[in-house]
């Protein structure tokens, strides 16, 4: 069983004003969110990222449809049954949220103190944390004593402390660097694959989605446009938003400018090949145009890993008889996708 799952949610805002429009956050979502996975939600400002995280958690109702975390309805729940449920989810945030006054030992403890534990239980967490952050060294600093990516340990240190089965990342790396990104990401990979913890992953960053999640649902003005495994929506995206959030990381078939900048330096045919999984069939092109006598050159384009699974986009300026380039692509066919480019 699912353990998150949204049927058909919609959250209307009413206008703020009389006279303004009100505003359809998100409508008709659906997902199931399974343990132990790393789900990952992208979208651009505005789609609706942030409102679907509070109507998880439970921080806000939806206008209609139904959300139920590990088998328990969090729509139209009163708010004293919704504690056991927070306590099933973690968060952490891009700004952190950290206590400035407490030191990185007491931001971890906070939520056991509010929890009840005794000074003991609430001791032996805490050093269980910071040693699995390697925050041990820091544990007596206060938060404007640390760099980024330490804040974002103790973030997931306070989020891991009361033993959720969920954590909820909003933009947890988008006020970091790319360095630090990949030490975060790697140790959210650790939370989930060490402790077991299913992760749900909001951001506007591809590559965040690239490097961690296994699933990916994009969204697109309150709505899903496209869901799947991580590896397809990266090599064979079927939406415009899924598309250009793609092409951020990916270098696909060239733009218009790009395709007008090839043309200016390169003569023959350009000819993009896309491939998935394995070089078996790009092998075989290069073979049959070096057979038939035709001269090619790489002038665009690259070979991904997505989730341990390669795919690319290889552009080819082509140079010989039509009939040859014809005949050579269409005997490297398999598992290869030829688009001419006009
Ligand atoms: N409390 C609110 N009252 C009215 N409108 C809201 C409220 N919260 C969000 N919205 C609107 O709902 C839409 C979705 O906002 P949301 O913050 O969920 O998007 P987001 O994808 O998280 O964007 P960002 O990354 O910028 O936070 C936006 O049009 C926003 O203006």
């Amino acid at each position: 069983m699912a353990l998150i799952t949204l049927r058909s949610v919609t959250k209307t805002y009413p206008a703020a004003r009389k006279g303004n429009l009100a505003v359809n956050a998100l409508e008709d979502i659906s997902l199931e969110i399974e343990p132990g996975e790393i789900f990952g939600i992208i979208g651009y400002s505005g789609a609706g990222k942030s409102t679907l995280v509070r109507l998880i958690n439970g921080l806000e109702t939806c206008t209609s449809g139904d959300i139920t975390v590990d088998g328990r309805s969090v729509s139209g729940v009163p708010e004293r049954k919704l504690k056991t449920l927070r306590q099933d989810i973690g968060m952490i945030f891009q700004q952190f949220n950290l206590f400035s006054s407490k030191t990185v030992r007491n931001n971890i403890a906070y939520p056991l103190r509010v929890a009840g534990r005794s000074r003991a239980q609430i001791a032996e967490r805490t050093n269980e944390l910071l040693e699995f952050t390697g925050l041990a060294d820091k544990a007596d600093s206060y938060p404007e004593q640390l760099s980024g990516g330490q804040k974002q340990r103790v973030g997931i240190a306070r989020a891991l402390a009361a033993s959720p089965k969920i954590l909820l990342a909003d933009e947890a790396t988008s006020a970091l660097d790319p360095e630090t990104t990949h030490e975060v990401l790697a140790l959210l990979r650790r939370v989930n694959q060490e402790l077991g913890i299913t992760i749900v992953v909001i951001t506007h960053e591809m590559e965040v989605i690239r490097d961690l999640a296994t699933r990916v649902a994009v969204m697109d003005r309150g709505r899903i446009v496209e869901q799947g495994e991580v590896f397809d929506v990266f090599s064979n995206p079927r939406q415009d938003s899924s598309r250009r959030f793609v092409s951020t990381v990916v270098r696909g078939v060239p733009s218009a400018a790009e395709l007008q900048a090839l043309r200016s330096r390169h003569e023959g045919r350009l000819v993009t090949l896309s491939f998935r999984d394995g070089s078996a069939s790009q092998a075989a092109v290069f073979l049959e145009l070096a057979a038939a006598g035709v001269d090619f050159e790489l002038v665009y384009g690259g070979i991904n890993d997505v989730a341990g699974r390669a795919f690319g986009h290889l552009t080819l300026a082509l140079k010989g008889g039509d009939s040859a380039i014809d005949t050579a692509l269409a005997a490297a066919g398999h598992g290869l996708k030829v688009t001419e480019l006009g």
